[in-house]
This record gives C-alpha cells, sequence and structure tokens, in this order.
C-alpha cells in the first residue's frame, strides 16, 4: 500500500461501475483480512493503533483504542526498538520502506517487517507495518548459525581435555602478542610436558593415560585466570600463554601447577596413578618477531627440566624478570 491508495480505489469505484463506495471499501477490506500477512496503522505521536487486519486481530486481539505497544508487545510504554524514528526524513517526509526482522514478544513467533510513513484518510503522517511471518526460516537459519559455530568451536578445541589445540592456540597466541606489543605488556609463556608417560600408558592402559590427560586440562580450566590461553599442543604436551604477567609470576603458576600435579593422583581401576610434569618459562622479549621464538625458548627451557632429572621447573635464561 502506498501514500493515498485508499482514495485512488475509491474514485475507480465511482469511475468505473457507478456502483456505491462501500462495495470497494468492503472489496479492500476483505483483501486485507484475507492476506497472510499482519497489517496495522498507527500514529507517530501517540502511538495508537487506527487499524488492523484480521491476520493481526487473530493473533493479538481487538485493536480499537489501543496503543501498538501494548496491543503486539504487551509492553508498558513504547518499545525500545520502535522504528517510528526512521520512518520520516529531517523535514518530516516519509522515507523509504524500513525492513528488518524481529521476533515478537508475545507469540514468540519472528517477522520480516516492512514499515513506512502513509499519508491517512485524514490526511496526517501515520505509521503502517506489513509483517510476515518468517519463523520456519529464521529458526532454520539460527539452527545452521549454531551448527556453524558448534563446528568452529570444535575445529578449535582439543577433544580430550576441552582445552584449546594447537591451531588454537597460535591463533589466540598472535592475537595476544600483538596485544602485549600494542600495550607495551609483558606476555609470557609456560610450557609442559607430562613426565614418562608412556610408562603410564604402558603400566595401566591408553585409558588410564587418558584420564591424566583429562585432569590435567580440568586442573588448568580450574585455575586458570580467563584471560589465559592454555591447550594441549601435542599428545602428552602443553602450554599457557599468560598475557599480562611477567617472569615471577609465570614461575609461581608453574610451581603451584608443578604441586597440584605432585597430589593429584588419578584413581582409575583400583589404582592411584602419580604424575608429574617438566616445566619451561619464557618471556616475551624485544627480539620476538613471531610466537614461535617466545615458545622455542620455553621449550629450551622445558628440554631442561627434563633432562636434568624432570619434575622441575626452568626458566629461559634470555627472559628477564
Ligand atoms: N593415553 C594417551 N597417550 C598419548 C596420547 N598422545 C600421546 N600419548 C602417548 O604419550 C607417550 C609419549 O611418550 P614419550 O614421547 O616417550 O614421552 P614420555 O614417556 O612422557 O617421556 P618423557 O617425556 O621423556 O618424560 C606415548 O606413549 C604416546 O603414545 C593420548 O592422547 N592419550
Amino acid at each position: 500500500m502506498t501514500s493515498g491508495s485508499s482514495p485512488n480505489i475509491i474514485s475507480t469505484a465511482t469511475i468505473s461501475g457507478g456502483e456505491t463506495t462501500p462495495s470497494y471499501a468492503e472489496g479492500l477490506t476483505a483483501i486485507l483480512d484475507n492476506l497472510d500477512a499482519l497489517v496495522y496503522v498507527s500514529t507517530f505521536d501517540t502511538y495508537e493503533l487506527l487499524y488492523m487486519n484480521a491476520y493481526g486481530r487473530n493473533i493479538w486481539g481487538a485493536f480499537d483504542g489501543k496503543k501498538c505497544w501494548r496491543a503486539l508487545q504487551n509492553g508498558d510504554g513504547p518499545c525500545s526498538f520502535c522504528t517510528n524514528h526512521l520512518l520520516l526524513n529531517e523535514k518530516g517526509e516519509p522515507n523509504a520502506p524500513h525492513v528488518w526482522e524481529f521476533q515478537n514478544t508475545v507469540d514468540q513467533r519472528w517477522y520480516q517487517c516492512r514499515d513506512q510513513a502513509i499519508r491517512w484518510t485524514d490526511g496526517r503522517l501515520v505509521r503502517m507495518e506489513i509483517a510476515t511471518d518468517i519463523t520456519e526460516r529464521k529458526q532454520m537459519e539460527l539452527a545452521l548459525k549454531a551448527a556453524q559455530e558448534k563446528a568452529e568451536a570444535a575445529a578449535m578445541t582439543d577433544e580430550l581435555t576441552g582445552l584449546h589445540n594447537r591451531r588454537a592456540f597460535f591463533q589466540f597466541g598472535q592475537q595476544a602478542m600483538h596485544q602485549a606489543r600494542r600495550q607495551g605488556t609483558s606476555l609470557s609463556t609456560i610450557m609442559f610436558d607430562l613426565d614418562h608417560f608412556k610408562l603410564i600408558n604402558d603400566g595401566h592402559g591408553h585409558e588410564a593415560g587418558d584420564a591424566v590427560l583429562r585432569r590435567v586440562g580440568e586442573l588448568l580450566r580450574e585455575k586458570g585466570r580467563e584471560s589465559d590461553i592454555a591447550a594441549r599442543i601435542g599428545g602428552e604436551e602443553f602450554a599457557i600463554l599468560l598475557p599480562d604477567t611477567g617472569s615471577t609470576e609465570a614461575t609461581e603458576m608453574a610451581q603451584r601447577l608443578s604441586l597440584l600435579f605432585r597430589k593429584a593422583t588419578i584413581a582409575y581401576r583400583e589404582n592411584a596413578i602419580p604424575f608429574t610434569a617438566s616445566f619451561g618459562i619464557a618471556t616475551l622479549n624485544e627480539q620476538d618477531a613471531r610466537l614461535e621464538s617466545l615458545l622455542s625458548r620455553a621449550d629450551e627451557a622445558m628440554y631442561q627440566s627434563k633432562k636434568q632429572g624432570r619434575d622441575l621447573i626452568h626458566l629461559h635464561p634470555a627472559t628477564r624478570v
């Protein structure tokens, strides 16, 4: 419906058939009442509903004398998402129709709404909305989006431990490194590798090994900060990036983890399986052009822990406190 459409139809009726105007008005009403879409008209200043077709009345009830926000949204005042301000330009003339999608708060269904200012029979500009139910399409879109997000999350997650996987670690790690550079803050990394893990697998079975890895994942999630980036980057090798953290704090964190691991024997079938890890720590310095160079220093330090007997913590010497 466009501005001035009602008077046009009525005058066509008079010219073409000489029939009385009401039959055309009734015809128009019949058309509107048989549309598979909501059509309503409300005033800009008082939000009063001037018209609502049968589709709308069947869902939202009688409209006479009601405000649009009360009848259509069961609200206590104008809706926060009201589009009225988009329908008129600064000169107070109608803008092009505004099309948007919205979930109605009363029937919870999704609608594509086409809102525009039209000239009403008394000459004033009013709001007209035509809203089509798009719930099925929207549900499909939302399900697709959720599946996509789930797949993306799965592609970044280590299935066994629930921590980030290697890919996610490098992706988020690069971001953390750029942020540290931009803000001039420190960034440390702790790498650790479980000691003699092959013996756990060989002695208790692969499932027992998996239970240990899962427990390590739990402990990292429980003890880490929200901003930490903890990942399983290899079979029994883990890495944590600690934004805004210097080497002293990182060493303290590694000490806490080392202690937790020693205490956290895994109960698996009648057996209590003890485990330890060898740690290496490094902190970002000016020469680190890439995340890899920070990690390779942490790896070197971890290797020292392995070499010197395992269940140890080493801070890379190039790291400043
Ligand atoms: N259960 C289990 N074992 C794994 C997984 N990924 C790797 N492993 C095992 O981890 C073990 C790693 O053995 P090694 O590289 O010899 O290292 P290690 O026995 O921990 O010895 P050090 O690192 O020198 O202390 C191998 O037995 C792998 O099969 C996994 O997802 N689950």
